[in-house]
């Protein structure tokens, strides 16, 4: 039946996870992210990172006036809704997050292991000295959004996924067995196996490039810098399985962009950023993606309704049409400050876009 599908409409799609950056990099992140998008929940490792409610509130503030400031259809405008977390350093308070949950912005709270990725200085040295914080999520059902790889230099970074999983997460599930939990962009079977075998308090968000690519297509050939994120593209038969998870109809698994703007010459360099940028083209990718297997049919629940009944959240009313036309992704962004910004397959031809 799917073969022959040329045209799908669905519920208007979340991303439940989402790097915007801020000040004048709003300008390009937000009305990419708001053209397809009705709620982001926005990464909050900004510099200084969003801590605490008063940050959220700003940072929202702040997306709000870039959004206002652009050109996107009235319609898009008023349909928009970044969600906030905060970020968890060793010094955050139980009482942090009693009014994070009061707040009624702060969506979800986001653990980076102290230096495992972009923007991670201040994150967690020692996962128990936050006891007493993840007690106080637990209570107040306000979920723990994970970068799940552990940081130590003699850990291979191939592995640092699956080692998160027994060392980490194994732990943290057992003390506090009722605690929501989102392990962001998943990377492996590993991850996706850890997940199957939870609850459904327990889910995963995939991004597009982890399952329409590997470790080959950074590696082989010629290193390729826009392919390069964190947790890494790992080998084949990971990407299979979640390409099989994401296709399967689970509601454990949604839709997480990780989109991760960094200018082009700073990817592009000795010692190239970590992050893919997608927000513009996600969902012509995505499609590419559940297309590939026949399971185009399988989308909206992955893009539009799983994550909102995780996050116990209405789905969206409105709606978004893909075609099976063929779209060209932009070379290239123009980005703050005269720098360019190179998205996920730039230059390169889908098979899916959105219609107008
Ligand atoms: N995914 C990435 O490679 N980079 C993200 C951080 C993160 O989510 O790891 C970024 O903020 O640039």
């Amino acid at each position: 039946m799917t073969d022959s599908m040329t045209e799908l409409t669905i519920l208007q799609p979340d991303d439940w996870h989402i790097h915007l950056r801020d000040d004048s990099a709003l300008a390009t992140t937000v009305p990419h992210a708001a053209s397809s998008f009705n709620r982001v929940i926005c990464m909050p490792n900004l510099v200084p990172p969003v801590k605490n409610v008063d940050d959220a509130r700003a940072y929202r503030a702040r997306i709000m006036e870039h959004l206002q400031a652009s050109d996107l259809a009235a319609e898009r405008q008023a349909a928009f809704d970044p969600r906030m977390t905060l970020y968890l350093t060793d010094r955050t308070t139980v009482q942090d997050i009693e009014m994070a949950a009061q707040s009624g912005i702060v969506q979800a709270v986001k653990l980076y292991p102290a230096g495992a990725t972009t923007n991670s200085a201040d994150g967690v040295t020692d996962i128990n000295a936050c006891v007493d914080v993840f007690e106080a999520l637990e209570r107040h059902n306000l979920p723990l959004l994970l970068h799940g790889e552990v940081t130590q230099n003699h850990v291979d970074i191939f592995d640092r996924e699956k080692r998160f999983l027994d060392e980490v997460l194994a732990q943290i599930i057992i003390k506090f067995p009722t605690l929501k939990i989102v392990m962001e962009h998943i990377t492996t079977s590993d991850a996706a196996d850890f997940v199957l075998a939870q609850g459904n308090h327990i889910a995963a968000t995939i991004t597009p490039q982890h399952l329409m690519f590997n470790r080959n297509h950074l590696l082989v050939g010629g290193i390729k810098p826009h392919f390069y994120c964190l947790p890494i593209l790992k080998r084949e038969s990971h990407q299979k399985v979640l390409l099989d998870v994401a296709t399967s109809g689970n509601p454990k698994f949604f839709l997480g962009t990780d989109s991760a703007p960094h200018a082009t010459d700073k990817k592009e360099a000795a010692c190239g950023c970590a992050g893919c940028y997608s927000a513009a083209t996600a969902l012509p990718l995505y499609a590419t993606a559940f297309d590939s297997v026949g399971k185009i049919d399988k989308l909206e629940g992955f893009a539009s309704r799983f994550g909102a009944q995780f996050y116990g959240l209405p789905v969206n009313e409105s709606t978004i049409t893909l075609i099976k036309t063929p779209m060209q992704v932009p070379a290239g962004y123009p980005y703050f400050d005269g720098s360019s910004l190179t998205p996920l397959m730039a230059g390169e031809t889908l098979p899916w876009s959105i219609k107008a």
